[in-house]
């Protein structure tokens, strides 16, 4: 197996739309061609087509959205996203996603959501812890805390991967829809929903326009990572740091007063190495700010934004960043390992992932 397969890794900032198969992707728009939905071709010329500029790839996740509209497939796509981060030996998964309305298919933001548990549930190649500390006065809870029980004593000896879900607010978004997200957030809380996030096409929205769902969020008690500087808006820039979000993802078009804001802060980044240069939110590796925050021992994660939309993995990202930046494979491990304490889930799930990754020092060669 690849070296970089087998290491453990935590996975913080993944969206669920962006990470689907390319087979399945195919599947569906074939599906949607056979019955005259779409334009078979054009679909899959898209889907094909791997180099993608910003604005291409929200055009992209319009058309994802067009395959992936029905209950069915969000439980599907679900259930095969968490699979492959499984199979490359992510332990940890915060999974985000944006619960949407569609009324052609009889969905809201609930039962989008309810598809999405639906698939954790269906998972059958590894163990999935959804919560640890479950609320049983909710039946419901009671009942998927016991099948994962269940499944964890079955004596099947599957491993194990720690999933938690974030809601996305999608800019296009208005402050009603984004308080629906947060409160949906909150009543999903003992269903493994930790948080939420801020994404979508950066150049559209206003931050005083998610500012009251995101405050709303944050006073009661959610964790909240924020898409921050994917294109030059020093003003937006300054108002997230302001807000003080757990973590933010790419901080791309930084400046020299927005970097020393965010390292006097310690705001842990997500960092998305293959997305940055794909979109050309950064025109090469070689002055990605990667290195500058590496080497300044600012907290920081590996992640891959969507590992289907740019072809990438867990594992690719962290060989990536191995090799462009010079980086021997020990300290990779002890970069994977840190991210743990940057999870949005509690203690407990902290110290088993720690033991993890003690247990993998053992056995991994450097
Ligand atoms: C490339 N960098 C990015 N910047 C900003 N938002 C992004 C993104 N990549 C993905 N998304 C957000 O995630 C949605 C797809 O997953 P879900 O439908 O939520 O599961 C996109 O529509 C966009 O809102
Ligand atoms: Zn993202």
């Amino acid at each position: 197996m690849d070296w970089w397969v087998s290491m453990p890794k935590v996975e913080l900032h993944a969206h669920l739309n962006g990470s689907i198969r390319d087979s399945t992707l195919m599947e569906l728009a074939r599906e949607l061609g056979n019955r005259g939905l779409v334009h078979f071709p054009d679909v899959e010329r898209v889907i094909l087509k791997h180099d993608r500029s910003l604005t291409e790839v929200f055009k992209m996740f319009d058309l994802i959205h067009i395959l992936t509209t029905d209950h069915e497939t969000v439980t599907r796509i679900t259930k095969e996203v968490i699979e492959d981060f499984a199979a490359e030996n992510v332990v940890y998964l915060e999974l985000r996603t944006t619960p949407k309305k569609n009324v052609s298919k009889g969905m809201n933001k609930k039962s989008y959501m309810e598809a999405v548990l639906e698939g954790l549930r269906a998972v059958s190649t590894v163990e999935v812890d959804i919560f640890s500390e479950p609320n049983f006065d909710c039946p419901a809870t009671a009942a998927i805390y016991a099948r994962n029980n269940e499944c964890a004593s079955n004596g099947t000896g599957k491993k194990k991967i720690y999933v938690r879900l974030l809601l996305s607010i999608d800019r296009r978004e208005t402050t009603e829809a984004a308080m629906e997200t947060v409160k949906l957030a909150l009543e999903m809380r003992h269903l493994g929903v930790v948080g939420i996030d801020l994404s979508g096409n950066p150049i559209i929205g206003e931050w005083l326009t998610f500012l009251p769902a995101l405050e709303f969020a944050k006073e009661q008690g959610l964790l909240i990572t924020l898409h921050c500087g994917e294109v030059p808006n020093q003003v937006e820039i300054h108002a997230i740091l302001d807000f003080l979000p757990t973590r933010i993802g790419h901080a791309c078009c930084f400046g020299e007063e927005e970097w020393a804001k965010l390292k006097s802060l310690k705001i842990p980044v997500e960092i998305c190495l293959t997305s940055n240069i794909r979109t050309e939110t950064i025109s090469s590796l070689d002055i990605h700010h990667f290195a500058d925050l590496y080497n300044s021992g600012h907290p920081i994660a590996l992640c891959t934004d969507d590992s289907g939309v740019f072809s990438t993995s867990v594992s690719g990202e962290y060989s990536l960043a191995s090799s462009s930046f010079g980086i021997q494979k020990r300290e990779m491990f002890q970069l994977a390992r840190n991210a743990v304490n940057f999870i949005f889930a509690g203690n407990k799930v902290k110290q088993e992932l720690e033991q993890v990754f003690d247990l993998a020092a053992k056995t991994l060669e450097f």
